[in-house]
């Protein structure tokens, strides 16, 4: 069995946490894209809609088979206090029977957690365990200081030890 971190990224902070992540705990590593377009103003209050309302959204890849995996990390951004439309919609799409899960959510300020509950709680009902998760904040953080932060909660938290 083997570890993957998934991850959606609008804007590549929650991107830099899973390769730093991903490069240090030597694991595999897939990025899922929303297909929905985003941008602009407009773009922005509906995705925090989107996500408020857990509205289902078009990613690709559309699944991802996790037969040869046995930890699984899911990241994402924080929206609207929730995760994002992109990782609620593959994490429905996921038979997690037996996996372990992190979970990880970055955020400017607030409502990571809210959203790591959320993801919790569906990935619980899909058979699965949670066994760490945590949030990193990214507002006006350099890339060197969120690979820095990344590197320290892996430490922190002894993820390697979850490792398959
Ligand atoms: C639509 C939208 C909603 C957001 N809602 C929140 C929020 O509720 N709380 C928060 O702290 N940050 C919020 N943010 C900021 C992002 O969570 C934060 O910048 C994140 O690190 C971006 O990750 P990314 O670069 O991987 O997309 C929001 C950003 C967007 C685009």
């Amino acid at each position: 069995m083997k570890t993957i971190i998934i991850y959606f990224s609008e804007s590549g902070k929650t991107r830099i946490v899973a390769k730093t992540l991903s490069e240090s705990l030597n694991t595999d590593l897939i990025e899922i894209k929303d297909l929905k377009k985003r941008s602009g103003f407009f773009g922005k209050v509906f995705s925090s809609v989107d996500a408020f309302r857990e509205n289902k959204t078009e990613i690709s890849p559309s699944n991802i088979d996790l037969s040869e995996y046995g930890l699984i990390y899911f990241g994402t951004p924080t929206w609207a206090s929730n995760a994002s439309p992109a990782i609620i919609t593959l994490i429905d799409k996921c038979d997690l029977r037996g996996k372990d899960i992190v979970l990880f959510a970055t955020m400017n300020g607030s409502g990571g957690r809210s959203a790591i509950e959320r993801m919790s709680e569906k990935v619980q009902a899909r058979g699965a365990r949670v066994v760490e998760s945590f949030t990193i904040k990214t507002k006006n953080k350099s890339v060197e200081k969120i690979e820095e932060d990344s590197l320290n909660i892996a430490k922190l938290l002894d993820l390697s030890l979850y490792n398959y």
